[in-house]
């Protein structure tokens, strides 16, 4: 375990190195253990933060921020039409194409307010959460649910194909002491986690055979996050994986869900960098691959499309 919080706290200085704004106004802060590096290297990184507003996804990350010594500033309480200027989060999960999952802390829904409201939005991990499409090694979609319609949510799940490999429906989840019942979150409502038998498709992997729309238990990332926001009774759905930074921005959308980059603590102790493409679902593109990351380099990453 010494060895994952090591390589959370390489990959959190290294983004925070190479992506903290010289003067920004506000910053967003996600939640899990992985942020609490992040907040640390802000802390370390020689930028006068008194001025800056940090904008908490959670209980959890309000504490961290004002344990910190930062200025928390509520989401409701930014000014109109001002973005975040960047927001740092972990994730449960992240594919070739920087989808992520999320919600693996009951955190999500106000982490997907944040980094929809984010100019940048950044994505710090380590090697577990490296995979190549999602639903890997992370078992399951985190939906945060309003606790009445939860039967009928799971019940609609399961009509989307919502089962693991071997059989298991979607589940609400339970706190540590059964007798306490489910877990609650920053909004009191409840994470149900919804198992699919493969894991998810990006654009580029569908065929005229495989449409990704839930045929066969093939689900496309987008497809599936559309789906389930569509039922009644669910919040939000533990899949960022709309538009990203400049191309959220062009296509009229405030800010982006999929992060514009991932830091990845890796075993070996390196930090590698995988950057989303500026196009998507280009035929000739290539997922770019994992770049080992010296900070100087960074800016000089050229993904190509
Ligand atoms: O619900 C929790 C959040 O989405 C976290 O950001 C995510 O689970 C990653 O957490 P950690 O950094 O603890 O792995």
């Amino acid at each position: 375990m010494a060895d994952i919080e090591a390589a959370k706290q390489a990959a959190a200085i290294e983004a925070v190195r190479n992506h903290f704004p010289e003067n920004p106004r506000f910053v967003g802060i996600g939640s899990g253990t992985t942020i609490v590096y992040v907040v640390e290297a802000i802390k370390n990184c020689g930028v006068d933060v008194s001025r800056v507003g940090f904008v908490p996804t959670g209980y959890q990350s309000k504490q961290l921020i004002i344990n910190a010594g930062l200025v928390p500033i509520e989401f409701d309480a930014l000014p109109d039409d001002v973005m975040i200027d960047i927001a740092f989060d972990g994730a449960d999960e992240v594919d070739e194409e920087l989808n992520c999952i999320k919600g693996g802390g009951a955190c999500l829904y106000q982490e997907k307010l944040v980094a929809m409201r984010a100019k940048q939005f950044i994505c710090v991990a380590d090697h577990r959460k490296l995979q190549r499409r999602l639903v890997t090694k992370w078992p399951t979609v985190p939906i945060e649910v309003e606790p009445k319609a939860a039967r009928q949510v799971m019940q609609r799940l399961r009509m989307l194909g919502s089962r693991s490999p071997t059989g298991i429906g979607p589940r609400i989840r339970e706190g540590h002491m059964a007798k306490a019942g489910p877990i609650k979150t920053d909004q009191d409502f409840f994470i149900v986690d919804a198992p699919f038998p493969h894991p998810l498709l990006i654009a580029d992997d569908l065929t005229e055979d495989i449409l990704g729309d839930g045929e066969g238990g093939h689900w496309e990332v987008e497809q599936l996050a559309k789906a389930i926001k569509d039922i009644n009774g669910v919040l939000a759905v533990g899949l960022f994986c709309g538009p990203t930074g400049p191309e959220a921005l062009t296509a009229g959308v405030v800010g982006g869900q999929r992060p514009v980059a991932c830091y990845f603590g890796m075993a070996d102790g390196t930090v590698s960098l995988r950057k989303a493409r500026e196009k998507r679902h280009s035929i000739v593109a290539k997922y770019p691959p994992l770049i080992p990351v010296h900070s100087a380099e960074v800016e000089a990453v050229v993904v190509d499309n």
